[in-house]
């Protein structure tokens, strides 16, 4: 399958000519890396999931070589190049699976809550709803970003591991934030997002196959434990630069898990806002139930695939499908790597 070519891009049509520029573009960038990308140790996994490793964490290579790729190193190499962040901005982070869709859609509303009402009359005019939180947070590292710069209103978001970020978002005073998941109930996500993604009339991947290859952090943006690592440690050296937050820890107390993450990005509720209700609509417009039922389903106009991002959207569904020798397994390689660390698992 292919993606929409607007799909992160609050933009639903673009002409041929745009189409075209923006095809030159991520040629030259190809072009510009191909020597370091070919140069990388590689695994072709099958026919939609070929990685290459680059500063220890897995990727798609080439944007059009493979079906799926709106993300590649070549993305990053090219970020770490050119990207100049600035003091004001926000950055999202997250693995895939991870809650990437739901820290959106809060950022969003928070950081926008002026410009779009976030009362319940107003829900029907949201862009969340209107068009989706990933065509109103972009990711940083996506074939549209890097074609459309401009789409960068002070916040993005990104599956970037902290140590690949350029260097202009670890140095500046931007506002990092984010959010990790169990990684039981991550895998599970990712087994079932990545048999939703195949189109192709091929068979499903087996729930042993994907178990397999994340044991071993053969995933995109992987190894997971890396991943989570890497920004927690970074939320401990820098408390007021990163937060590092939990799809838990969300799900649980949602409300003042909102309102700190409100803080931390710059702009707190008011006791004003906090008496009238705003906080408890922006938890209620960003719930799994209000975007699932905006989303799911729709298979019409520009959007269509908004639906794949919503699943269960429900803490220790994994125990439904692991078996107990696979929980065993990711629970100890968490010990070990999170060992010292408080890192959920
Ligand atoms: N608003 C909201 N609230 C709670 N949970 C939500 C929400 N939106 C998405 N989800 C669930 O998050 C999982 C998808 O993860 P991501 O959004 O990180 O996916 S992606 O990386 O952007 O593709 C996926 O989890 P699973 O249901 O376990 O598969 C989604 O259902």
């Amino acid at each position: 399958m292919s993606f929409p070519v607007a799909f992160y891009s609050p933009v639903a049509s673009i002409t041929q000519d745009e189409e075209k520029a923006r095809k030159a573009k991520m040629a030259i960038i190809m072009e510009r890396y191909k020597d370091k990308v070919l140069a990388l140790p590689r695994k072709e996994i099958d026919t939609n999931l070929h990685l290459c490793k680059y500063e220890g964490f897995w990727y798609h290579h080439g944007f059009w070589l493979h079906s799926n790729a709106n993300f590649s190193v070549e993305a990053i190499m090219a970020l770490q190049d050119e990207f100049q962040a600035l003091p004001t901005d926000v950055f999202l982070s997250s693995q895939v699976k991870s809650g990437t869709t739901w820290l959106k859609s809060l950022g969003f509303a928070i950081l926008n809550r002026a410009k779009f009402k976030i009362d319940k009359d107003s829900w029907a005019t949201h862009p969340l709803i209107t068009t989706s939180p990933h065509d109103c947070v972009p990711f940083l590292e996506s074939e549209s970003f890097l074609n459309n710069p401009s789409y960068a209103n002070g916040l993005m978001s990104t599956h970037i591991p902290y140590t690949s970020l350029p260097q202009s978002i670890i140095s500046s005073d931007c506002r990092i934030v984010y959010i990790h998941r169990n990684p039981k109930d991550m895998l599970i996500s990712l087994w079932h997002f990545m048999n939703t993604l195949r189109e192709d009339g091929s068979s499903p991947t087996k729930l042993d196959d994907t178990f397999e290859l994340f044991r071993k952090g053969l995933t995109p943006n992987g190894p997971f434990w890396d991943h989570a690592i890497g920004y927690y440690k970074a939320s401990l050296e820098r408390p007021n630069k990163v937060l590092f937050l939990t799809y838990e820890k969300l799900k649980e107390d949602t409300y003042n898990e909102v309102k700190r993450l409100a803080s931390f990005i710059g702009s707190s509720f008011t006791k004003e806002e906090e008496d009238d209700g705003s906080v408890q609509e922006i938890v209620e417009l960003c719930s799994f139930k209000k975007l699932s039922e905006a989303h799911k389903g729709n298979k019409d106009g520009s959007h269509s695939s908004n639906g794949i991002y919503f699943r269960k959207g429900i803490v220790g569904d994994s125990v439904n499908y692991l078996t107990t020798e696979m929980i065993k397994t990711l629970d100890e390689i968490a010990k070990e790597k999170f060992d010292g660390l408080n890192i959920s698992f």
